[in-house]
């Protein structure tokens, strides 16, 4: 039998690139609401107590409710792309090539919260750091990105595209989260098995999918003798066997002059650099995604692929 699949906020960003990467599937059955009922919470509540799988493309409030609508009702299983739920001890934090354990986690989850996309850049380049015991306690973390616009949602989306819009967004380039309490900081330091929260310092671009997130370290302040080929070594080893997180290979990307944010926009995969001089002081650790594919849309496909597997 079909697996009953409901995506609340199908209509949205991230909900419509799910819906589009699930169209050609017969193994799904999909339930929908009409756009124009995309908030009645009679017409919600029943598609969300019918499903096997909710995924949630909601804002968090919208989420937390749809959660509180589906408490009492063993049967449907959540998958949520909002920061509600990503440090909760319940949920299975779904970056499934985070650890060895972690897809079996996801597997057999109830509820299963998809990682915001700078999170899945950063923590996939420091946890493999952190687990290897190659980044010490209290190192001080800086996380430095630039994003595609469309991961501000529809209301970005019509900032920077309509020049009508009356909050429009001229600048090609620009720093937010100035104020340095970004609400990814949370899942970037538990997921990241950090002691100390990272400081980060995000950005968007004008250009619809894409993302650069960096993570500039300096090797003296690690200490134990972290080389750029060392730390390479240990991101390679936490990578193998799986094909959606890749290390490039030191020669290669020592002979990369530049690196183009929207490289991977429209795929699901996520690619890890480490750059630096051997004997070098410094090293800048970087990942490359699609902030709608491995970032969000990509890692929900995923994680749901792992839950209908359990
Ligand atoms: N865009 C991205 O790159 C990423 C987004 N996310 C997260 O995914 C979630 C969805 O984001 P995104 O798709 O970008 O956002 P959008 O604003 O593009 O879409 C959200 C959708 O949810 C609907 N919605 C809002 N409130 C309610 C409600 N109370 N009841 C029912 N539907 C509602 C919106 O309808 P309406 O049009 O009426 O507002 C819209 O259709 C967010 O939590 C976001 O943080 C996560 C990772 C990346
Ligand atoms: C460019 C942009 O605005 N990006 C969003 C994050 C996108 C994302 O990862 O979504 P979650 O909100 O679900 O974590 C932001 O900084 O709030």
């Amino acid at each position: 039998m079909a697996a009953k699949i409901f995506i609340d906020g199908e209509h949205g960003t991230t909900g419509l690139q799910i819906r589009t990467r699930l169209a050609d599937r017969r193994d799904l059955e999909l339930l929908s609401i009409p756009e124009a009922e995309r908030r009645n919470e009679k017409m919600r509540e029943d598609m969300l107590n019918s499903a096997d799988i909710a995924i949630l493309c909601l804002p968090d409030d919208a989420s937390k409710q749809a959660y509180e609508m589906t408490a009492a009702n063993n049967n449907v299983r959540l998958l949520d792309a909002s920061t509600a739920f990503r440090v909760h001890p319940d949920w299975a934090y779904g970056f499934a090539e985070m650890d060895k354990a972690q897809k079996a986690k996801i597997r057999s989850a109830r509820y299963v919260s998809n990682p915001g996309c700078y999170p899945t850049g950063a923590i996939g380049l420091i946890r493999p750091l952190r687990a290897a015991g190659i980044l010490p306690d209290g190192y001080p973390v800086s996380v430095n990105a630039v994003s595609g616009y469309t991961g501000g949602g529809k209301q970005l989306i019509a900032q920077m595209e309509d020049k009508t819009h009356p909050e429009h967004l001229a600048a090609n380039n620009f720093l937010y989260g100035l104020t340095m309490k970004h609400k990814h900081v949370p899942e970037m330091q538990t997921h990241g098995l950090l002691d100390r929260a990272p400081l980060f310092a995000p950005s968007v671009g004008r250009f619809p999918q894409g993302m650069i997130v960096q993570v500039p370290l300096f090797l003296e302040d690690i200490g134990g003798g972290a080389t750029v080929e060392s730390i390479h070594a240990a991101l390679v080893a936490h990578y193998a066997g799986q094909d959606i997180v890749s290390v490039v290979p030191l020669a290669e990307s020592a002979k990369l002059p530049r690196i183009d944010a929207e490289e991977l926009a429209g795929q699901d995969t996520m690619k890890l650099f480490v750059f630096g001089t051997p004997g070098g002081a410094h090293v800048n650790l970087v990942a490359l995604l699609d902030n709608l594919g491995k970032g969000a849309s990509g890692a929900a496909v995923q994680n749901m692929d792992l839950m209908l597997s359990a």
